[in-house]
């Protein structure tokens, strides 16, 4: 029997999740897969490393069925089909960490209810990330869980991009600007650094346009400013998020339009952005494939303030040298990265459309100033590295 690790990534409409087994040389992936479409129509497929798919599941009604129930469906599937494996790790990605977790770290009670109380700080996330937790706890207790934090690459941002224009006494409270997608983002700078090293010591903006959207701008291979704040609502307009809005707006609806927190709260997360513009989907395939002009509309506006975001990251970084484009959206669909480089144009970006409309690994004309690139991040994949780096400090501490 190999040992192996499982990575779990819980994201606002997906659980993505990998089997690594332990090999001498680093953790091997051996089976992965997604249940995707999470509160639309959830769907299910998991294949070996060969791409054989090993199971296949679709929930055309299911909208209701919650991160949990779904969880339930993966864990049954892995206790009847990893017999073959010795599952010595599971290792999550834990939305929000706060100031104080810059590494991965062992989950035990203390910790857990210490992310506890970020659940109002990502609630589309924290949550089912905690949840997936307990229930393997309660399932496999003693079997180590590790907890990889999404705001830990952006933990040492300069203090001027982290800082909020509170009152000082707000920052000393924990109000800061945190950033997200941080594991998406840590693979992108070493997988940068591998495939063009000269360029990731250059000044990059790395665009993860998923469910969840942000930016991060890169120096060196490490953040030095990003989109996303306090929260994952910050910055980039998203499939239900609205991404930065006028503060203003929020005290109006509370204020003068009698709206509770909750139902702001609601609107903001799961009303807004692309679902709430268009009025047809939060999912840029439906948009594309719909002919409602507000489909139309909702994508503009998706693209404008993308390449908004990515003006104001320039000037953080203080020029450019390299887009990435990477998550669902940014690697998997031409008219989008087409129409937020042609807003770029200006700044010295020039696509090559071939390779462009085939989600090439470079993207960008010979000519373009700029080196445009696609990335398929892997956030499972940092999952069960710092994972497995835990579970040897902890046998080489033990032994
Ligand atoms: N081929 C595609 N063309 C356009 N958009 C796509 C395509 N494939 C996926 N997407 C978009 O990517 C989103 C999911 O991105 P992903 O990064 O997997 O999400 P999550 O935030 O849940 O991790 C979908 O909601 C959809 O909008
Ligand atoms: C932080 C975040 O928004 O994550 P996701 O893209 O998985 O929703
Ligand atoms: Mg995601």
């Amino acid at each position: 029997m190999s040992r192996a690790i499982v990575s779990l990534n819980s994201g606002s409409s997906s659980i993505k999740f990998g089997l690594y087994a332990l090999e001498p040389g680093g953790p091997v992936h051996k089976a992965g897969g997604k249940l995707e479409g999470i509160g639309t129509a959830p769907r299910l497929m998991i294949r070996d490393d060969d791409g054989t798919v090993l199971i296949q599941r679709d929930w055309p009604g299911g909208a209701s069925l919650t991160h949990e129930q779904l969880l339930d469906v993966l864990y049954d599937w892995a206790g009847t089909h990893l017999t073959g494996y010795e599952i010595a790790a599971v290792g999550h990605r834990v939305v929000h960490g706060g100031r104080k977790f810059r590494h991965p770290v062992r989950v035990d009670a203390a910790l857990l209810s210490e992310l506890e109380a970020f659940c109002s700080l990502a609630p589309l996330h924290q949550p089912h990330n905690l949840a997936a937790i307990r229930e393997i706890a309660r399932k496999s207790p003693g079997l180590l869980q590790v907890a990889c934090f999404d705001t830990a690459f952006h933990h040492d941002m300069p203090e001027v991009a982290a800082r909020m224009a509170l009152p000082r006494a707000y920052a000393e409270r924990g109000f800061r600007r945190y950033g997200f997608h941080g594991l998406s983002y840590e693979y992108i700078a070493r997988k940068l650094a591998e495939l063009d090293p000269a360029l990731a010591r250059g000044r990059v903006i790395a665009a993860h346009l998923g469910n969840g959207a942000s930016m991060c701008a890169m120096r060196e291979s490490r953040s030095i400013d990003t989109t996303m704040g306090f929260t994952a609502l910050d910055g980039l307009m998203m499939g239900t998020r609205s991404g930065s809005l006028d503060p203003g707006v929020i005290v109006h609806l509370q204020l003068q339009e009698g709206m509770s927190a909750q139902d702001v709260e609601s609107l903001l997360y799961r009303q807004s952005g692309l679902l709430g513009v268009s009025g047809v989907s939060s999912d840029m395939r439906a948009l594309h494939d719909s002919k409602d002009p507000h489909a139309r509309e909702a994508i503009e506006l998706f693209v404008w303030r993308a390449a908004r975001h990515a003006g104001a990251l320039m000037s953080a970084l203080e020029g450019l040298d390299g887009l990435v484009f990477t998550a669902g959206i940014g690697e998997n669909d031409p008219r989008i990265r087409a129409a937020i480089c042609e807003r770029l144009a200006w700044a010295g970006v020039v696509l090559d459309a071939q390779a462009n409309a085939s989600n090439a690994p470079v993207i960008s004309s010979p000519d373009s100033r700029i080196t445009v690139r696609v990335i398929p991040t892997d956030e499972e994949r940092m999952i069960a590295l710092h994972t497995s780096a835990i579970l040897e400090n902890r046998e080489g501490e033990a032994a």
